[in-house]
């Protein structure tokens, strides 16, 4: 189910949390918000998920529209909040068999809903624990099989990985991949290649709008109006090398990354390589590295949030 965000705008009193944002989630893909903290992330996704009533603007996921259908989207939804709000006492099956009957999920249903979730996140092991023995990926694993109980055609993950360690985040994306096949995914997180590498598309927000959208490479080609490159020469002092390199006509900047290994940030099409070759040769020097170097995620976020 495609969803479709139209001039969505919430203030609390005074403050613009999210300011007029349009945007479009699409069946069979993930979708990842980025943003500093006090972006708008948390509240573009209570909205999506009911839980706030926007100002301004409208949300429809397939045929329904928010404000119109609301009661009919709750179940279209599956929602994580950021901060996971489970019952500690209770053990991870019960909890499950709880939630599925707060979504009205038919009685004949719940025992098969409630197995088919605890395999899908890895719970067999723990579904007798109580969850407040749990540790904060395994929290998590309830919180997502919570989420996906009644099988929502739209999931809304806020933070799923935050505060676990390598292992936990690498199973978390692979619960998420799963159910990015077939579902429509939102997530917001702050781990930049977590993004990168779980999501299709990627909106990055800041102070309530949204400063880029797109997938990983769109954004890239948006924001290549600088050449990057890693160089490395030899058969010279380095100083002199770091003083020649930084005096060739079109380059902006340049980092010393290791003895004489440099990163330049040049203006596109000057053909910096014919310079560099042609500096090695007048000076007796030789290149040991020219390559170009693809721009990071997270020199696009700082470069389009750095006003945030
Ligand atoms: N209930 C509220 N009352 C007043 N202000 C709020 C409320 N909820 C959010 N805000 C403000 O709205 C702005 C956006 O907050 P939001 O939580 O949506 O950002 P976020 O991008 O999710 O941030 P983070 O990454 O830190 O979770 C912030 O300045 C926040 O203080």
């Amino acid at each position: 189910m495609d969803v479709i965000v139209e001039n969505l705008t919430k203030s609390f009193e005074n403050q613009k949390a999210v300011d007029s944002i349009s945007f479009q989630a699409k069946r069979g893909e993930i979708l990842g918000f980025l943003g500093p903290n006090g972006a708008g992330k948390t509240t573009t996704m209570k909205i999506m998920a009911g839980l706030l009533t926007p100002d301004f603007g409208n949300i429809t996921f397939g045929d329904y529209s928010i404000g119109k259908q609301t009661g009919k989207i709750k179940n279209i939804i599956g929602y994580l909040p950021e901060r996971n709000p489970l019952y500690n006492e209770m053990n991870v099956i019960d909890f499950l068999f709880f939630i599925s009957k707060l979504h009205n999920i038919p009685k004949y249903k719940i025992t098969s809903r409630v197995l088919d979730m605890i395999r899908l996140c890895g719970l067999d092991n723990d579904k007798h624990k109580q969850i407040g023995e749990l540790s904060k990926g395994f929290r998590q694993r309830v919180g997502i099989a919570q989420a996906l109980i009644h099988d929502p055609e739209v999931v809304i993950l806020d933070e799923p990985t935050t505060g676990l360690d390598p292992n936990q985040i690498f199973g978390i994306r692979k619960i998420i991949k799963e159910i990015g096949e077939e579902k429509t995914v939102i997530l917001s997180s702050h781990i930049l290649s977590e993004i990168e590498t779980t999501c299709d598309q990627v909106m990055i927000m800041s102070n309530g709008k949204i400063v880029a959208n797109g997938t990983t490479s769109e954004l890239r080609r948006k924001s290549d109006a600088e050449y990057c490159l890693k160089v490395g020469i030899k058969g010279g002092e380095t100083s002199d090398i770091h003083k020649a390199l930084d005096n060739l006509p079109g380059v902006l900047h340049i980092e010393i990354i290791h003895k004489q290994n440099f990163e330049l940030q040049c203006k596109p099409d000057i053909e910096i390589e014919k310079s560099i070759f042609s500096l090695c040769q007048d000076n007796n020097w030789y290149i040991s590295e020219l390559t170009p170097v693809q721009t990071r995620l997270e020199d696009i976020f700082r470069k389009v949030t750095q006003n945030g």
